[in-house]
């Protein structure tokens, strides 16, 4: 999936839908007053009138609603919503399960059609015109589709290009319709005992799950914890990041939609008050984050107090090896899909590139020249690859850390500067232009810490051993990648890197059969793929005798 966005970041879409027919055509002109919290089936607002905080549109700089974080008595009726949900879907079979959450994939994927157009369809419904993927002209009014409301939804929040918000949208309805599909599987093991007698497991839930996401992909965080939570039986109450809290709410009325109990799936926005009080709650049974190191040890320690199991994806520094023989051009397209995605904000990227010193002239003149192509602009337009970050705060973070490079002496080679659009409506935003920083060494600060921003920076190396030697002098392993024309080297680099997700000649594709988590600091536990029902459920042993009870009394 990621592959294609691989080639359609180096040159636009061959066919963009008209702008005409999406309901947002430009960033600035939405406006959100609807309440951002559900529990127990619906939107709810939280009465706490106190500590409303602004949330801005990346793009424009606006104030795009006030959040309204909920105190201990919300959390607690999101909490108790989802033991009411959990009573009824734990003893639903996987089967009854699956047939609900494939019914949300489906509504993610369907046509969201507004009320006034519902009421027209009822009188004549015909379908006149298929406008491509996201949109449909029917009986004269224009019905757009779930999956493209989403994604806007997700760019005005976050500030990712559209073509990467389309892609998580996919993403979250996949990892929906994979764990669906495993839902009627979850088994235990019958084990024969001596004298007839016998034991036999239940893969059993574990109750309320605790989620909390981070800002960088808002709708798939969300659909990554709950849906192999879901099919295990469990409900959830979700705390989205503060800075992007939009989204959440519209996969818990997905869910809704699709038969889902009352409360199975809630969501309760908030910062760091919220999140404790979430993971401290005695009837949450576990708690599953995305975000920073620093923050995941607290989760880790408040989780520690209930003897609650974690789910942590947490932050890399992730290594990026290209050796002499790798093609270079899918090692350029994989290095700029291992910085530049998301405006660089992705937990696994590659950004410590070690090129092999045969190839680092031409690898880098490559980099750059692409680099510098990146068209940065309105996150809603087709065209754009590099949309805004996620807050004004976080885009000088990460230009301070540009400046910190200078400093220590490396040379920046192309970006690391705000940008300002044309466009007036844009000039509050939230730019930059990408950055490829060379010269550098492994003791400077843009080398050993995660900037979260779109900075690559590039060093060189000239021997195996040295490269897996500094690859992995880092306290994070959460992913590594390797370029090579040499299977042997391929396989026997991957195995001593020390990273959870490793890519042999491409970077940060995250296809949700197979497991994603980091080793070291980078977490605990793993999202996506068949293992994760085992960080969503617990084991019973059952022993049943058959003879008489061999007392020693
Ligand atoms: N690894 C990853 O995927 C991500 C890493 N980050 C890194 O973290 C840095 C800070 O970004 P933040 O959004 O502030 O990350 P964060 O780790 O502070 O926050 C992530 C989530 O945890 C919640 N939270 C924060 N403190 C909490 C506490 N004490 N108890 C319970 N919940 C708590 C937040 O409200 C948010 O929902 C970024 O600059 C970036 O370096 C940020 C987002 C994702």
């Amino acid at each position: 999936m990621l592959q294609s966005l691989a080639l359609s970041l180096l040159r636009p879409p061959a066919s963009p839908v008209p702008a005409a027919v999406r309901c947002v055509s430009s960033s600035g002109s939405v406006k959100i007053t609807v309440p951002l919290n559900f529990w127990a089936g619906e939107r709810r607002t939280s009465p706490v009138k106190y500590n409303k905080e602004n949330v801005y549109e990346p793009a424009t700089g606006r104030v795009l609603c006030q959040l309204e974080p909920c105190g201990s008595t919300e959390v607690h009726k999101a909490v108790e919503a989802a033991k009411t949900a959990f009573d009824h879907w734990s003893r639903m079979s996987g089967m009854e399960r699956a047939r609900i959450m494939i019914q949300a994939a489906h509504i993610i994927e369907a046509l969201a059609a507004p009320l006034t157009l519902k009421n027209e369809l009822k009188q004549k419904p015909r379908v006149l015109v298929d406008l491509g993927c996201h949109c449909l002209l029917i009986c004269g009014f224009i019905a757009q589709r779930r999956r493209e409301e989403i994604a806007e939804m997700e760019v005005i929040d976050n500030g990712k290009s559209i073509t990467e918000a389309r892609l998580d949208v996919d993403s979250a309805r996949l990892c929906i319709e994979f764990y669906a599909g495993l839902a009627s599987t979850l088994a235990g093991q019958h084990v024969q005992l001596p004298g007839g007698s016998f034991a036999y497991t239940r893969r059993e839930p574990l109750g309320v799950c605790a989620g909390i996401g981070a800002w960088n992909y808002p709708f798939q965080i969300a659909a990554w914890k709950s849906a192999p939570a879901l099919a295990c039986g469990n409900s959830m109450v979700f705390k989205p990041s503060p800075v992007t809290p939009v989204t959440a709410v519209m996969l818990a009325e997905v869910y809704a939609e699709a038969g889902a109990p009352e409360g199975l799936f809630n969501v309760v926005q908030g910062g760091q008050e919220t999140g404790g009080l979430l993971c401290r709650h005695p009837d949450v049974a576990k708690v599953s984050f995305t975000g920073s190191v620093p923050t995941g040890k607290k989760i880790m320690e408040m989780a520690s107090e209930g003897v609650k199991p974690v789910t942590l994806e947490l932050g890399g520094k992730s290594p990026l090896l290209i050796f002499e023989d790798a093609d270079m051009e899918n090692a350029v397209r994989g290095a700029l899909m291992a910085n530049f995605l998301s405006q660089g904000q992705v937990c696994s990227n590659g950004t410590r590139v070690f090129v092999h010193k045969e190839i680092l002239p031409k690898f880098v003149e490559e980099v750059v020249k692409r680099t510098r192509a990146i068209e940065i602009g309105d996150p809603l337009q087709e065209s754009t690859r590099m949309g805004a970050l996620v807050s004004r705060p976080h885009l000088e973070k990460v230009l301070s850390f540009v400046d910190q490079a200078k400093q220590e002496g490396a040379t920046v080679l192309c970006g690391g500067e705000p940008f300002v659009p044309a466009d007036p409506q844009l000039r509050g935003g939230y730019y930059m232009t990408p950055c490829v920083l060379a010269d550098c060494t492994d003791e400077m600060t843009c080398v050993k810490e995660e900037i979260f921003g779109p900075v690559m920076s590039v060093l060189s190396f000239e021997s195996e051993d040295e490269a897996l030697q500094r690859a992995n002098d880092t306290t994070m392993g959460l992913a590594a990648g390797v370029f090579t024309r040499d299977v042997t080297r391929a396989h026997r680099v991957v195995e001593r890197l020390k990273a959870g997700s490793c890519f042999i000649n491409n970077y940060n594709i995250t296809p949700v059969e197979v497991p994603f988590g980091g080793f070291k600091t980078s977490g605990i536990g793993r999202e996506n793929g068949q293992v994760t029902v085992e960080h969503y459920s617990q084991l019973k042993t059952v022993f049943v005798e058959m003879g008489d009870v061999d007392s020693l009394f």
